[in-house]
């Protein structure tokens, strides 16, 4: 389902007019007409072309009864018998999924309409969402400008940033806490640097609580079960909110965000007016904007793109990293062994400076970021104009998906591809962000996506990952719990792939020198506790747990809080007539897709008749 919820943003369909209720039987068999119509005209025509093979299919559902699961774990089972490039119907829409099909050109380089989407971009005036074209290339060129060109300009406060991570963790002085929750504040901190030059001190600041909450909102704004209408058009002929469709939580989303952004906007303007020479990349935005060069809404939909973007996928991809450092502590010794050797002030926190010279380091990064690609099925793409490839016919206007969950796992270019191994980046010294422009064979892996619309925050994840890394194992050794792996193949699929909640121990490694004072950290393998001494004689033992769980307290959605404002007789908006709708329709949906699940759940690929046959 969640899988879903992140790919349905990009199919969603335009709004029919409310009068369309009113005819929708004439509307039914208008389309039947026209469909027939057009079948008849069409039949016959292209005989040198192919469609795709695509998995069974069931009338209406197309195949969304089987992805309503576990898509990944779909994909995997359709991929062998499919081959590289296949179709599947979401309800009446065709989607492509390939692998190894390395398409760069324009024609793959455009995103799909949604009403929502349309909503929450201002009319796709971000990044992530804009139509190939000039204003997409002029957005993604000012915003590579800062991230790329200028990157050095804000490596100190990266470098900083990773150094408040390692103080915040050793501030906890062993009370439980979610490690995740200050990875999310380093992330947004270096976001918020670049762009306003500010920052936060405490994940529990209510700021960064209304952000978490924010990503979280926009998320379940764009789920599938909110957006059935995406693939089932005849739910278009019911008036809208009976079928869960929420545009009205998305506009209040916008405004909410907006006006997050306008305070922060406001301040900036108030230091530059104030004669503050902020190097910011909102500052350069404004002076464009004053400029004419872009509109207010084009400076808003960019912020909506870069904290969408660039906060949860490098926040969940260091989760993954301590994961595996815990499960691997013959790996971890190595890379906190390389530390040791290759960097000379072992005193003070590395910075990226010596960072980026740990080969070692750097493997064990690719590796994490190979296995558990923050975005597996990336952002889906859209053709622009009809094509043939290979005999296979591919009209304008089709959903493809870069399946990179199945490219980064694939054993004949990754050996044992779901263990853990930095050593086959042994003789890998280009970055990512190079590599990714170069040949589709020489990558490292298809993590940040693809041709023209590839990631491009690859170089400030690169910076990002590799200063908090190093900062992490200089200070700390990551404990496994139990004896027991961690399961590192169960997911989340939210926002971004997240790592189930899993539970470690952080062992301070350098107490002592950091404070100036011989104070001791143990960790006791018998009773598996950690007891950290500080410099004020305190003691302190604990957990530390690290999970997506964190991505999710406090969170509610609007749909949620109206209910709970309703029940407080506090005048929320919502009438108790509309809450128990919410309910019905919620309990419908959750009926409908259990049911199909079980019903068609021993289906195969191979006992359908309406599979094309495969070789
Ligand atoms: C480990 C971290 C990251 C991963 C794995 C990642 C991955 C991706 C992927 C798979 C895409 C879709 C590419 C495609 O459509 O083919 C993407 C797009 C994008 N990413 Fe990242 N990303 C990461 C970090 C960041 C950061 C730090 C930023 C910015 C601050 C960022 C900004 C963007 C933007 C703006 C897009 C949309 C590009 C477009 O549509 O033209 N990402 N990313």
């Amino acid at each position: 389902m969640s899988l879903l919820s992140t790919l349905s943003s990009f199919s969603e369909l335009p709004h029919l007019p409310d009068n369309v209720t009113k005819h929708a039987g004439w509307y039914i068999a208008g389309a039947a007409a026209t469909l027939v119509a057009w079948r008849a005209l069409t039949s016959g025509k292209d005989k040198d072309t192919k469609d795709l093979p695509h998995p069974p299919t069931r009338p209406i559902l197309g195949n969304v009864h089987l992805l309503a699961g576990s898509p990944l774990t779909c994909f995997d089972t359709w991929g062998p018998k499919l081959g590289p490039i296949y179709q599947f119907y979401m309800g009446s829409l065709r989607w492509i999924i390939v692998k190894y099909v390395p398409w760069r050109g324009a024609n793959y380089s455009s995103r799909a309409s949604g009403e929502l989407r349309y909503i929450v971009t201002h009319g796709y005036k971000d990044i992530a969402t804009a139509r190939y074209g000039d204003d997409w290339r002029k957005r993604r060129r000012y915003f590579m400008d800062a991230t790329v060109r200028k990157l050095g300009m804000y490596q100190a406060n990266i470098d900083a940033e990773a150094e408040h991570l390692v103080k915040g963790l050793r501030a906890t002085k062993g009370v439980p806490v979610n490690p995740g929750d200050y990875m999310m504040l380093y992330t947004y901190n270096v976001i918020m640097g670049i762009m306003f030059d500010l920052r936060f001190d405490e994940p529990s600041d209510p700021w960064i609580r209304e952000e978490v909450k924010l990503q979280e909102q926009f998320f379940q704004l764009t789920s599938f079960s909110t957006n059935l209408s995406n693939y089932f058009p005849f739910l278009r002929l019911f008036p809208q909110k009976w079928v869960g469709c929420r545009t009205q939580d998305g506009h209040e989303w916008r405004a909410k965000f907006d006006e997050r952004m306008e305070i922060m906007f406001e301040k900036l303007r108030k230091r530059i007016v104030d004669g503050e020479n902020v190097q910011s990349f909102c500052a350069e935005l404004l002076e464009r904007e004053k400029a004419g060069d872009i509109d207010h809404y084009e400076l808003l939909g960019m912020c909506t793109s870069i904290i969408g973007a660039g906060v949860d996928t490098t926040a969940n991809t260091l989760n993954w990293w301590i994961l595996s450092m815990a499960n691997h502590p013959d790996i971890q010794a190595k890379v906190y062994e390389e530390i040791c050797t290759l960097y000379d002030n072992i005193d003070t926190c590395p910075k990226y400076e010596d960072a980026r010279k740990l080969p070692y380091l750097d493997s064990t990064i690719r590796e994490a970021v190979r296995l558990y690609p923050a975005g597996p099925l990336g952002v889906p793409h859209v053709s622009l104009e009809d094509d043939v490839y290979e005999g296979y016919r591919i009209p304008g206007g089709t959903t493809i998906i870069f399946n990179s969950w199945a490219m980064n796992r694939d054993p004949r270019k990754y050996p044992n591809p779901s263990v853990y191994n930095p050593d086959r980046y042994a003789n890998v010294t280009s970055p990512s962000s190079t590599l990714m422009n170069g040949k589709f064979e020489d990558r490292d892996h298809t993590s940040f996506g693809f041709g023209r619309r590839a990631c491009p925050g690859t170089h400030l994840a690169e910076s990002e990952l590799t200063t908090a890394t190093a900062a992490l194992l200089w200070a700390f050794e990551f404990v496994r719990k139990d004896d027991a792996l961690i399961d590192t193949e169960k997911y989340r699929l939210g926002l971004t792939l997240a790592p189930l909640p899993y539970k470690f121990k952080l062992k301070e490694r350098r107490s002592e020198v950091l404070q100036g004072k011989a104070l001791s950290n143990v960790f006791d393998p018998v009773d598996g506790k950690t007891t950290v001494v500080f410099e004020d004689g305190t003691t302190a033992e604990g957990d530390l747990v690290i999970g997506c769980d964190a991505m999710r307290t406090n969170d509610r959605s609007p749909r949620t809080e109206k209910r709970l404002k309703a029940a407080k007789g506090n005048g929320g908006e919502r009438k108790p007539v509309g809450a128990i709708m919410d309910y019905v329709r919620e309990y419908i949906t959750w009926v409908a897709l259990r049911f199909m699940r079980r019903s068609w759940n021993n289906d195969t690929i191979d006992s359908d008749p309406d599979t094309v046959p495969l070789d």
